[in-house]
C-alpha cells in the first residue's frame, strides 16, 4: 500500500477490518454462483456470442431465491424467483417497499458464496462482472481514512501499483465524482453526500466494472443528492465500461436510469424502461389514491 497516502492512519480498527474483508472476498472468490440444490442452475442464455449487436450482461441472475430459517416463523421466504439482468454501460434502479427484498437481493451479488449457508441463494444461479464494489447507505460505514486521497487509494492496496499509477488513478477516479479539489481534505470534514461520492470514488479508482449501491441517497439533502446522482451517473458513461444497480425509494431518481426494476414481497414483479415503469407506478398510486378521493 502507498505509505505516503496512509502516513496518519487513526483508529476505526472495525470499518478498516470490513473493507479489508470486502477485498478479501473480491480477491478470493468467483464471479459466479450456481446452487448445486437448484433445478434452475443453467447458464443463462442472455447472452448470445453471435450477436456482436448485443450489449454485454454485466449483471444477471436466474430465477434466485433465498429463504432462512427464523426461530419463531419457521422458513422464511425473502426472495422468490428473481430474474434480472443489467447491460454493462447502463445504471438500473431497484425500487420497491420497505422489507421487499432489494437489499437482500443486492447482497448475493456482492458477497458470493463467502457467507456459506448465509446469503447463499437458495435456488438460482448469478453471474456479476468483476471487479465489482458495494457502495452503503451510510457512508460513514465505508470510509475509514483520515483523507479524502487516502481512502480512495486505500482499495488499491491489493494491487501492486507504482506509487504514480496509485496517484494517477485517485486523481481520476475523484475527478469523475466531482472531488478533486477536495483530496487533501480530513475525511470528517465533508458532508454526507461528499462522503459518498469519496465511496464512490474508491470504487471507480479499483477500476470496478459493477456498481452495487444501496440506497445512496437515503440521508442526504437535495444538493448532497444532486452531487451523488451526478457522480454515478458519470461513473456509468455509457461506453459499456461500468454497469451500476441502484437500490433507492427515491422515485424521482428514476429519471437518472437505463431502467428499473420493482419488487414486492420477495419477488421482481415489474421490469423495463423508465417511462414503463413510471407508467406501472402512477397506476399502482393511483389505485391508492382514489378511496381517499384526492
Ligand atoms: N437475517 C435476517 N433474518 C430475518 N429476516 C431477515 C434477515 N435479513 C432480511 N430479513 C427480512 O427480509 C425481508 C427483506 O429485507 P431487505 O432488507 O432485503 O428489504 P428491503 O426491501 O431492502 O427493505 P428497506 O427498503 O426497508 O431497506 C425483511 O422482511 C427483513 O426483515
Amino acid at each position: 500500500m502507498p505509505a505516503i497516502l496512509f502516513s496518519s492512519l487513526t483508529g476505526t480498527t472495525t470499518i478498516v477490518a470490513s473493507r479489508l474483508a470486502l477485498i478479501f472476498i473480491e480477491l478470493h472468490l468467483p464471479p459466479s454462483f450456481s446452487s448445486t440444490s437448484s433445478p434452475f442452475s443453467f447458464i443463462c442464455s442472455w447472452r448470445c456470442p453471435s450477436d456482436s449487436a448485443a450489449p454485454t450482461i454485466a449483471i444477471e441472475g436466474n430465477r434466485l431465491s433465498f429463504s432462512l430459517v427464523s426461530n419463531n416463523r419457521g422458513t422464511v421466504e425473502i426472495l422468490k424467483d428473481c430474474s434480472l439482468r443489467v447491460p454493462s454501460g447502463e445504471l438500473w434502479m431497484l425500487l420497491g417497499p420497505n422489507g421487499c427484498g432489494k437489499s437482500t437481493l443486492l447482497q448475493p451479488y456482492f458477497f458470493n458464496q463467502v457467507l456459506a449457508g448465509f446469503l447463499k441463494p437458495t435456488k438460482g444461479s448469478f453471474h456479476v462482472n468483476r471487479p465489482k464494489s458495494f457502495v452503503f447507505q451510510n457512508p460513514d460505514h465505508q470510509v475509514v481514512m483520515p483523507t479524502v486521497e487516502a481512502d480512495v487509494a486505500f482499495g488499491l492496496g491489493k494491487f501492486d501499483l507504482a506509487l504514480d499509477e496509485v496517484r494517477s488513478r485517485v486523481s481520476k477516479a475523484l475527478d469523475a465524482v466531482g472531488m478533486l479539489k477536495y483530496s487533501q481534505r480530513p475525511i470528517q470534514t465533508l458532508s454526507g453526500g461528499q462522503k459518498q461520492r469519496v465511496a464512490i470514488a474508491g470504487a471507480l479508482a479499483e477500476e470496478s466494472k459493477v456498481l452495487l449501491l444501496d440506497e445512496l441517497t437515503t440521508f442526504l439533502d437535495e444538493y448532497d443528492q444532486l452531487g451523488v446522482i451526478e457522480a454515478v451517473k458519470n461513473s456509468v458513461p455509457g461506453n459499456g465500461e461500468v454497469a451500476a444497480l441502484w437500490v433507492t425509494h427515491r422515485l424521482e431518481e428514476l429519471k437518472h436510469a437505463d431502467g428499473a426494476f420493482y419488487m414486492e414481497n420477495g419477488c421482481i414483479v415489474m421490469h423495463g424502461d423508465v417511462p414503463s415503469v413510471v407508467d406501472f407506478l402512477k397506476r399502482k398510486q393511483s389505485c391508492y389514491i382514489q378511496p381517499f378521493n384526492l
